[in-house]
């Protein structure tokens, strides 16, 4: 059986996202934000962050990328299983992810959005893990800094167990 540790614990990720929606409802102010979620990690944090940002015009579309399959390292090969369907031609865009880890997904999905010219693009995710990043990729809005371990609960999965765990827990097989 594998081991739990918890990480971050329910308070904190509810007093961090609060956080984090704050600044972004700030920096975007009077603009209209299209929010792009990265299936199928994102579904439960992106949930708890459109509903504390205080925006007038937010849309929300999500795509689906995938490289770990079953396993705790990624295989580098990013298959994109799902595409936006909302125009971002112009368009303020803020990618939201569950975990930025090698950053590879990150960077494969930027230079994938770019070729749809949007007015801007920013990401926000509730982990940043900088440890094995080997892409250098930007996360503008991060709520928790976790220097290493493999991860589940609040949507990140191992081998698709473990989304549905209110809290984080670093994972030991
Ligand atoms: O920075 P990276 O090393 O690329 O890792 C981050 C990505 O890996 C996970 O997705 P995964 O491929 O596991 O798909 P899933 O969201 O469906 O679980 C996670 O949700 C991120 O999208
Ligand atoms: O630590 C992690 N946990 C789950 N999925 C992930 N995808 C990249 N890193 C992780
Ligand atoms: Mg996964």
């Amino acid at each position: 059986m594998p081991e739990f540790t918890p990480v971050i614990k329910k308070n904190d990720i509810q007093r961090q996202t609060v956080r984090i929606a704050k600044i972004i409802s700030d920096d975007y102010q009077g603009r209209e934000l299209v929010l792009v979620g990265v299936l199928k990690g994102a579904f439960i944090f992106l949930a708890d962050l459109v509903r504390q940002l205080t925006l007038e015009k937010v849309k929300i579309d999500f795509l689906q990328a995938s490289s770990y399959g079953a396993d705790t390292i990624s295989s580098g090969n990013i298959v994109l299983k799902k595409d936006i369907d909302v125009d971002i031609r112009g368009k303020d865009v803020l990618v939201v992810e569950d975990i930025v880890d090698t950053g590879l997904t990150l960077a494969y999905l930027i230079r994938h959005l770019k070729r749809m010219s949007p007015g801007s693009i920013k990401v926000c995710a509730m982990i940043d893990k900088r440890e094995r990043r080997k892409a250098a990729v930007t996360v503008d809005y991060a709520c928790s800094t976790v220097p290493e371990g493999f991860l589940v609960g609040y949507g990140l999965d191992y081998a698709e167990y473990y989304r549905n765990l209110p809290e984080i827990y670093h994972m030991k097989l």
